[in-house]
């Protein structure tokens, strides 16, 4: 199996159960297990810090983008050592994660999640060149949103609603994408930034 580069989005916060940090722990846990790259916005703190905790107790690779005016904010004590690019603002974040990653993994979050999964979704739909999305579901998170595609595709605002996939285990998710992308050439990499290394 090729090793991937995997961007995942997720929550700056922890939510209302441990049962999202211990999944994002897990998924982290399995990408670095499997070998493949980490792609994520560089946080320390919530559901983002804890699959980089969980990649970095495995010993797997991390590629954190975030820009300059959220390191204060979001970096935090607990960010493991990673490779790391400064973006301008959220949109060349978006853009750089995008570019960097053969396939995308969401576990719930705030509306950070959501504008990242809106944008491979649209990518998608648009037929340009995005990797698959992975969408894993710990306690009907996804379902208000996946109920709001049905209704745009009901309303003949949407044509695909068969866009992303959803899992509900951290290991399902790795089993998808890897299985979704095999097939596929290894997309070309992106972006000119030198990442530097922190910690
Ligand atoms: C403000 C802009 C676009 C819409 N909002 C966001 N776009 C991209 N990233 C964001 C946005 N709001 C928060 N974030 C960051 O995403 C990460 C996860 O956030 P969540 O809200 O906890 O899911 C985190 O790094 C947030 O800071 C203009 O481009």
């Amino acid at each position: 199996m090729a090793k991937l580069s995997v961007g995942v989005f997720c929550g700056a916060s922890k939510g209302n159960s441990p049962d999202y940090l211990d999944i994002g722990h897990e998924l982290g846990r399995m990408l670095g297990v499997r070998g493949h790259r980490l792609v994520y916005g560089a946080g320390g703190i919530g559901v983002m810090g804890a699959v980089a905790r969980g990649v970095a107790a495995e010993g797997g690779r991390i590629l954190g983008v975030i820009p300059e005016f959220l390191r204060s904010r979001e970096m935090s004590d607990e960010l493991p050592s990673q490779e790391l690019v400064l973006t301008r603002d959220l949109l060349d974040r978006k853009r750089r994660m995008i570019d960097g990653a053969d396939a995308f993994i969401a576990l719930p979050g705030g509306y950070g999640t959501v504008d990242e999964v809106v944008e491979v979704l649209s990518m998608a739909a648009l037929g340009l060149d995005v990797g698959p999305l992975v969408l894993i579901d710990v306690a009907g998170d996804w379902d208000p949103f996946l109920a709001l595609v049905e209704g745009m595709a009901e309303r003949g605002f949407v044509r695909r609603t068969d866009l992303c996939h959803v899992v509900d285990r951290a290991s399902e998710a790795v089993d998808l994408v890897e299985a979704l992308v095999e097939p596929m050439v290894p997309r070309a990499r992106r972006g000119s930034e030198e990442p530097m290394r922190v910690r």
